[in-house]
Protein backbone atom coordinates (compact mmCIF):
# COMPACT_ATOMS: atom_id res chain seq x y z
CA UNK A 1 0.00 0.00 0.00
CA UNK A 2 1.47 3.42 -0.93
CA UNK A 3 0.44 5.94 1.60
CA UNK A 4 2.47 8.70 0.34
CA UNK A 5 -0.15 8.70 -2.60
CA UNK A 6 -2.49 12.03 -2.74
CA UNK A 7 -5.75 12.28 -0.63
CA UNK A 8 -9.29 12.72 -2.60
CA UNK A 9 -9.89 16.03 -3.85
CA UNK A 10 -14.07 15.42 -3.03
CA UNK A 11 -16.25 12.96 -0.80
CA UNK A 12 -19.80 12.26 -0.92
CA UNK A 13 -20.92 12.28 2.63
CA UNK A 14 -24.05 10.50 3.49
CA UNK A 15 -26.00 11.99 6.44
CA UNK A 16 -27.43 8.85 8.38
CA UNK A 17 -28.85 10.74 11.64
CA UNK A 18 -32.29 11.11 10.53
CA UNK A 19 -32.34 7.06 10.80
CA UNK A 20 -28.98 5.61 12.50
CA UNK A 21 -28.98 8.51 14.76
CA UNK A 22 -32.55 8.72 16.03
CA UNK A 23 -33.77 4.62 15.83
CA UNK A 24 -32.31 4.01 18.84
CA UNK A 25 -33.60 7.53 20.90
CA UNK A 26 -35.67 6.24 23.79
CA UNK A 27 -37.83 9.13 23.59
CA UNK A 28 -40.97 8.95 20.99
CA UNK A 29 -39.82 12.01 18.62
CA UNK A 30 -42.51 13.12 16.70
CA UNK A 31 -42.59 12.97 12.52
CA UNK A 32 -43.03 16.60 12.56
CA UNK A 33 -39.19 17.20 14.16
CA UNK A 34 -38.41 13.98 11.82
CA UNK A 35 -39.19 16.17 8.89
CA UNK A 36 -37.84 19.24 10.21
CA UNK A 37 -34.38 17.69 10.53
CA UNK A 38 -34.54 15.92 7.30
CA UNK A 39 -35.39 19.38 5.58
CA UNK A 40 -32.59 21.16 7.33
CA UNK A 41 -30.15 18.63 6.14
CA UNK A 42 -31.47 18.97 2.39
CA UNK A 43 -31.15 22.50 2.79
CA UNK A 44 -27.03 21.94 3.00
CA UNK A 45 -26.76 19.98 0.17
CA UNK A 46 -26.13 16.25 1.47
CA UNK A 47 -26.25 14.26 -1.81
CA UNK A 48 -28.22 11.56 -0.13
CA UNK A 49 -29.98 11.83 3.28
CA UNK A 50 -30.66 7.96 4.80
CA UNK A 51 -34.16 9.51 6.25
CA UNK A 52 -36.20 6.19 6.91
CA UNK A 53 -36.07 2.91 7.65
CA UNK A 54 -39.50 0.49 7.07
CA UNK A 55 -38.39 -2.24 9.65
CA UNK A 56 -40.65 -3.87 12.61
CA UNK A 57 -42.32 -1.37 14.65
CA UNK A 58 -42.01 -3.92 17.13
CA UNK A 59 -38.48 -4.29 16.90
CA UNK A 60 -37.32 -0.82 16.33
CA UNK A 61 -40.57 1.50 17.45
CA UNK A 62 -38.85 4.89 17.02
CA UNK A 63 -38.79 4.29 12.72
CA UNK A 64 -42.73 3.92 12.97
CA UNK A 65 -43.92 7.01 11.93
CA UNK A 66 -41.01 6.19 8.35
CA UNK A 67 -44.16 6.74 6.24
CA UNK A 68 -45.04 9.82 8.01
CA UNK A 69 -41.73 11.75 7.82
CA UNK A 70 -40.96 10.90 3.98
CA UNK A 71 -44.20 12.03 2.86
CA UNK A 72 -43.83 14.94 4.92
CA UNK A 73 -40.49 15.97 3.51
CA UNK A 74 -39.45 18.43 1.08
CA UNK A 75 -37.96 16.40 -1.81
CA UNK A 76 -34.67 18.90 -2.60
CA UNK A 77 -33.87 17.64 -6.28
CA UNK A 78 -30.06 16.53 -5.94
CA UNK A 79 -30.98 14.61 -3.13
CA UNK A 80 -31.46 11.12 -2.57
CA UNK A 81 -33.96 10.12 0.26
CA UNK A 82 -32.89 6.30 1.66
CA UNK A 83 -34.30 3.79 3.24
CA UNK A 84 -33.13 0.68 5.55
CA UNK A 85 -35.49 -2.25 3.72
CA UNK A 86 -35.19 -5.79 5.82
CA UNK A 87 -37.93 -8.22 3.64
CA UNK A 88 -40.52 -7.76 0.94
CA UNK A 89 -42.88 -6.05 3.41
CA UNK A 90 -40.07 -3.28 3.82
CA UNK A 91 -39.69 -2.79 0.57
CA UNK A 92 -43.43 -2.62 -0.49
CA UNK A 93 -43.68 0.23 2.17
CA UNK A 94 -40.63 1.87 1.14
CA UNK A 95 -41.96 1.88 -2.65
CA UNK A 96 -45.28 3.25 -1.49
CA UNK A 97 -43.22 5.81 0.39
CA UNK A 98 -41.38 6.63 -2.53
CA UNK A 99 -37.96 6.22 -1.31
CA UNK A 100 -35.08 7.41 -4.28
CA UNK A 101 -32.75 4.34 -2.47
CA UNK A 102 -33.41 1.09 -1.08
CA UNK A 103 -30.72 -0.50 1.95
CA UNK A 104 -30.35 -4.11 2.56
CA UNK A 105 -28.67 -4.65 5.75
CA UNK A 106 -26.22 -7.43 6.31
CA UNK A 107 -23.46 -8.30 8.88
CA UNK A 108 -19.98 -9.61 9.14
CA UNK A 109 -20.90 -11.76 11.62
CA UNK A 110 -23.21 -14.35 12.23
CA UNK A 111 -24.29 -13.47 15.96
CA UNK A 112 -24.89 -10.04 15.03
CA UNK A 113 -27.29 -11.10 12.08
CA UNK A 114 -29.07 -13.27 14.58
CA UNK A 115 -29.40 -10.40 16.62
CA UNK A 116 -30.37 -7.94 14.30
CA UNK A 117 -32.52 -9.36 12.00
CA UNK A 118 -33.46 -12.71 13.32
CA UNK A 119 -31.47 -14.74 10.48
CA UNK A 120 -28.43 -16.10 9.74
CA UNK A 121 -26.66 -13.87 6.72
CA UNK A 122 -27.22 -16.87 4.13
CA UNK A 123 -31.33 -16.44 5.01
CA UNK A 124 -30.82 -12.66 5.13
CA UNK A 125 -29.24 -12.97 1.69
CA UNK A 126 -31.96 -15.40 0.52
CA UNK A 127 -34.55 -12.62 1.35
CA UNK A 128 -32.78 -9.87 0.25
CA UNK A 129 -32.57 -11.38 -3.54
CA UNK A 130 -36.43 -10.33 -3.63
CA UNK A 131 -35.83 -6.93 -2.62
CA UNK A 132 -32.82 -6.41 -4.90
CA UNK A 133 -34.66 -7.56 -7.87
CA UNK A 134 -37.84 -5.35 -6.76
CA UNK A 135 -35.43 -2.22 -6.56
CA UNK A 136 -33.85 -2.50 -9.98
CA UNK A 137 -37.50 -3.47 -11.32
CA UNK A 138 -38.73 -0.06 -9.85
CA UNK A 139 -35.66 1.14 -11.52
CA UNK A 140 -34.64 2.21 -7.40
CA UNK A 141 -30.68 2.34 -6.04
CA UNK A 142 -29.89 -0.10 -3.76
CA UNK A 143 -27.27 0.18 -0.76
CA UNK A 144 -26.17 -2.86 1.01
CA UNK A 145 -25.21 -2.43 4.49
CA UNK A 146 -22.83 -4.61 6.25
CA UNK A 147 -22.26 -4.40 9.86
CA UNK A 148 -19.94 -5.42 12.38
CA UNK A 149 -17.06 -5.37 9.65
CA UNK A 150 -14.36 -5.10 12.23
CA UNK A 151 -15.68 -6.64 15.07
CA UNK A 152 -19.43 -7.84 16.93
CA UNK A 153 -20.47 -7.15 19.89
CA UNK A 154 -21.47 -11.10 20.68
CA UNK A 155 -18.67 -12.93 18.80
CA UNK A 156 -15.94 -10.50 19.31
CA UNK A 157 -13.60 -10.63 16.43
CA UNK A 158 -14.46 -10.23 12.47
CA UNK A 159 -12.19 -11.03 9.59
CA UNK A 160 -11.51 -9.48 6.79
CA UNK A 161 -11.66 -12.36 4.68
CA UNK A 162 -15.66 -12.94 6.63
CA UNK A 163 -16.26 -9.37 5.14
CA UNK A 164 -14.76 -9.94 2.14
CA UNK A 165 -17.35 -12.77 1.16
CA UNK A 166 -20.25 -10.42 2.06
CA UNK A 167 -19.33 -7.82 0.22
CA UNK A 168 -19.26 -10.56 -2.73
CA UNK A 169 -22.56 -11.65 -2.14
CA UNK A 170 -24.13 -7.79 -1.90
CA UNK A 171 -22.38 -7.24 -5.14
CA UNK A 172 -23.50 -10.34 -6.81
CA UNK A 173 -27.49 -9.03 -5.65
CA UNK A 174 -26.71 -5.36 -7.96
CA UNK A 175 -25.82 -3.48 -4.62
CA UNK A 176 -24.89 0.10 -6.80
CA UNK A 177 -22.91 0.64 -3.38
CA UNK A 178 -21.58 -0.91 -0.12
CA UNK A 179 -20.82 0.19 3.62
CA UNK A 180 -18.29 -1.03 5.58
CA UNK A 181 -19.52 -0.39 8.75
CA UNK A 182 -18.04 -0.06 12.49
CA UNK A 183 -21.41 -0.54 14.19
CA UNK A 184 -19.50 -0.96 17.72
CA UNK A 185 -17.26 1.57 17.02
CA UNK A 186 -13.94 -0.25 17.76
CA UNK A 187 -12.18 -0.36 14.35
CA UNK A 188 -8.13 1.39 14.65
CA UNK A 189 -6.84 2.95 11.56
CA UNK A 190 -4.75 -0.12 10.40
CA UNK A 191 -7.44 -2.73 11.08
CA UNK A 192 -9.69 -0.36 8.71
CA UNK A 193 -7.14 -0.06 5.91
CA UNK A 194 -6.85 -3.90 5.99
CA UNK A 195 -9.98 -4.34 5.83
CA UNK A 196 -10.94 -1.83 3.10
CA UNK A 197 -8.46 -3.14 1.34
CA UNK A 198 -9.69 -6.49 1.04
CA UNK A 199 -13.27 -5.12 0.21
CA UNK A 200 -11.63 -3.41 -2.60
CA UNK A 201 -10.72 -6.16 -4.34
CA UNK A 202 -14.48 -7.64 -4.12
CA UNK A 203 -15.70 -4.15 -4.99
CA UNK A 204 -15.13 -1.32 -6.66
CA UNK A 205 -13.35 1.17 -4.48
CA UNK A 206 -15.70 4.57 -5.56
CA UNK A 207 -18.64 2.69 -4.62
CA UNK A 208 -17.32 1.61 -1.19
CA UNK A 209 -18.66 3.40 1.75
CA UNK A 210 -16.74 3.93 5.14
CA UNK A 211 -19.61 4.14 8.44
CA UNK A 212 -18.24 4.77 11.38
CA UNK A 213 -19.31 4.96 15.00
CA UNK A 214 -17.42 6.95 17.36
CA UNK A 215 -17.47 4.60 20.64
CA UNK A 216 -13.94 4.45 21.06
CA UNK A 217 -13.03 8.08 19.89
CA UNK A 218 -11.72 6.49 16.77
CA UNK A 219 -14.15 7.31 14.02
CA UNK A 220 -12.23 10.51 12.54
CA UNK A 221 -8.88 8.59 12.35
CA UNK A 222 -10.37 5.81 10.81
CA UNK A 223 -12.33 7.73 8.13
CA UNK A 224 -8.26 9.49 7.70
CA UNK A 225 -7.11 6.17 7.31
CA UNK A 226 -9.75 5.24 4.86
CA UNK A 227 -9.01 8.72 2.67
CA UNK A 228 -4.94 7.33 2.38
CA UNK A 229 -6.83 3.78 0.90
CA UNK A 230 -8.92 5.77 -1.76
CA UNK A 231 -12.18 5.64 -0.25
CA UNK A 232 -14.63 8.74 -1.01
CA UNK A 233 -18.16 8.17 0.36
CA UNK A 234 -18.22 8.50 4.10
CA UNK A 235 -21.52 8.26 6.44
CA UNK A 236 -21.76 10.91 9.68
CA UNK A 237 -24.58 11.53 11.86
CA UNK A 238 -25.45 15.34 12.65
CA UNK A 239 -24.62 16.09 16.54
CA UNK A 240 -23.20 12.52 16.42
CA UNK A 241 -26.85 11.01 17.33
CA UNK A 242 -27.02 7.54 17.41
CA UNK A 243 -26.34 4.05 18.91
CA UNK A 244 -27.89 0.63 17.64
CA UNK A 245 -30.24 -1.25 19.09
CA UNK A 246 -28.65 -4.35 18.52
CA UNK A 247 -25.41 -3.31 19.90
CA UNK A 248 -25.47 -2.48 23.45
CA UNK A 249 -22.94 0.76 24.59
CA UNK A 250 -22.38 1.50 21.15
CA UNK A 251 -22.53 4.95 21.13
CA UNK A 252 -23.58 7.50 17.59
CA UNK A 253 -21.89 7.50 14.15
CA UNK A 254 -19.09 10.01 14.06
CA UNK A 255 -20.65 13.60 14.06
CA UNK A 256 -21.31 14.96 10.78
CA UNK A 257 -19.51 18.70 11.77
CA UNK A 258 -16.62 16.61 12.91
CA UNK A 259 -15.92 15.42 9.33
CA UNK A 260 -16.74 18.59 7.49
CA UNK A 261 -14.62 20.50 9.72
CA UNK A 262 -11.32 17.54 8.76
CA UNK A 263 -12.71 18.03 5.45
CA UNK A 264 -12.19 21.26 5.52
CA UNK A 265 -9.12 21.85 6.47
CA UNK A 266 -7.86 18.75 4.25
CA UNK A 267 -8.87 21.05 1.65
CA UNK A 268 -11.54 18.44 0.18
CA UNK A 269 -14.21 19.56 -1.09
CA UNK A 270 -17.68 18.14 0.55
CA UNK A 271 -20.69 20.60 -1.31
CA UNK A 272 -21.80 21.23 2.26
CA UNK A 273 -22.95 23.98 3.84
CA UNK A 274 -21.06 23.62 7.28
CA UNK A 275 -23.08 26.30 8.73
CA UNK A 276 -26.79 24.93 8.44
CA UNK A 277 -25.51 21.40 9.11
CA UNK A 278 -24.20 23.00 12.57
CA UNK A 279 -27.66 25.07 12.73
CA UNK A 280 -29.43 21.58 12.51
CA UNK A 281 -27.30 19.45 15.15
CA UNK A 282 -27.93 22.52 17.60
CA UNK A 283 -31.83 21.85 16.63
CA UNK A 284 -32.33 18.15 16.90
CA UNK A 285 -29.88 18.39 20.22
CA UNK A 286 -32.15 21.08 21.68
CA UNK A 287 -35.38 18.78 20.71
CA UNK A 288 -33.80 16.11 22.61
CA UNK A 289 -32.90 18.12 25.34
CA UNK A 290 -29.39 17.52 25.58
CA UNK A 291 -25.89 19.39 24.18
CA UNK A 292 -24.71 17.83 20.46
CA UNK A 293 -21.86 15.35 20.69
CA UNK A 294 -19.87 16.90 17.95
CA UNK A 295 -17.11 19.03 19.65
CA UNK A 296 -16.67 21.03 15.91
CA UNK A 297 -20.62 21.80 16.08
CA UNK A 298 -20.65 23.10 19.71
CA UNK A 299 -17.12 24.76 19.34
CA UNK A 300 -18.73 26.77 16.06
CA UNK A 301 -22.15 27.68 17.78
CA UNK A 302 -20.26 28.77 20.89
CA UNK A 303 -17.75 30.84 18.82
CA UNK A 304 -20.99 32.50 16.81
CA UNK A 305 -23.00 32.75 20.08
CA UNK A 306 -26.01 30.77 18.50
CA UNK A 307 -28.67 29.07 20.17
CA UNK A 308 -30.73 27.34 17.78
CA UNK A 309 -31.00 28.24 14.31
C1 LIG B 1 -36.15 -8.25 9.95
C2 LIG B 1 -37.31 -8.43 10.90
C3 LIG B 1 -38.56 -7.82 10.32
C4 LIG B 1 -37.53 -9.92 11.11
O1 LIG B 1 -38.37 -10.11 12.22
P1 LIG B 1 -39.15 -11.46 12.44
O2 LIG B 1 -39.88 -11.34 13.73
O3 LIG B 1 -38.21 -12.59 12.27
O4 LIG B 1 -40.09 -11.37 11.16
P2 LIG B 1 -41.45 -11.99 10.78
O5 LIG B 1 -41.44 -12.03 9.29
O6 LIG B 1 -41.70 -13.26 11.55
O7 LIG B 1 -42.52 -10.88 11.23
C5 LIG B 1 -42.83 -10.64 12.58
C6 LIG B 1 -43.78 -9.46 12.66
O8 LIG B 1 -43.16 -8.28 12.15
C7 LIG B 1 -43.90 -7.77 11.03
N1 LIG B 1 -42.95 -7.30 10.02
C8 LIG B 1 -42.03 -8.03 9.38
N2 LIG B 1 -41.34 -7.25 8.54
C9 LIG B 1 -41.83 -6.02 8.66
C10 LIG B 1 -41.51 -4.79 8.04
N3 LIG B 1 -40.54 -4.68 7.13
N4 LIG B 1 -42.20 -3.69 8.40
C11 LIG B 1 -43.19 -3.78 9.31
N5 LIG B 1 -43.54 -4.92 9.95
C12 LIG B 1 -42.85 -6.03 9.61
C13 LIG B 1 -44.70 -8.96 10.53
O9 LIG B 1 -45.81 -8.52 9.81
C14 LIG B 1 -45.04 -9.63 11.83
O10 LIG B 1 -46.06 -8.89 12.47
P3 LIG B 1 -47.20 -9.65 13.36
O11 LIG B 1 -47.81 -10.64 12.44
O12 LIG B 1 -46.44 -10.27 14.50
O13 LIG B 1 -48.08 -8.51 13.79
C15 LIG B 1 -37.01 -7.79 12.27
O14 LIG B 1 -35.95 -8.51 12.84
C16 LIG B 1 -36.66 -6.34 12.20
O15 LIG B 1 -37.46 -5.50 11.79
N6 LIG B 1 -35.47 -6.00 12.66
C17 LIG B 1 -35.06 -4.60 12.66
C18 LIG B 1 -33.61 -4.53 12.74
C19 LIG B 1 -33.15 -3.09 12.69
O16 LIG B 1 -33.84 -2.20 12.22
N7 LIG B 1 -31.94 -2.87 13.23
C20 LIG B 1 -31.35 -1.58 13.24
C21 LIG B 1 -30.92 -1.17 11.87
S1 LIG B 1 -29.39 -1.95 11.35
C22 LIG B 1 -28.22 -0.84 11.81
O17 LIG B 1 -28.52 0.13 12.45
C23 LIG B 1 -26.82 -1.04 11.33
C24 LIG B 1 -26.39 -0.07 10.24
C25 LIG B 1 -27.17 -0.31 8.94
O18 LIG B 1 -26.61 1.28 10.64
C26 LIG B 1 -24.90 -0.22 9.93
C27 LIG B 1 -24.06 -0.36 11.20
O19 LIG B 1 -23.72 0.62 11.85
O20 LIG B 1 -23.78 -1.52 11.53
Amino acid sequence: MNLAQPLPASVKIIEVGPRDGLQNEPQTISAETKIELVNRLSQAGFANVEAASFVSPKWVPQMATSSEVMAGITRRPGTLYSALVPNMKGFEAALAAGVDEVVIFAAASEAFSQKNINCSIAESIARFRDVAQAAKQHNLRLRGALSCAFGCPYQGEVTADSVADVVRQLRELGCDEIDIADTIGVATPRHVQTVMQRAIEEFPIDRLSGHFHDTYGQALANIYASLEVGITIYHASVAGLGGCPYAKGATGNVATEDVLYMMQGLGIETGIDFDIVVDAGQFISEQLGRKAVSRAGNAIAAKRGASCG
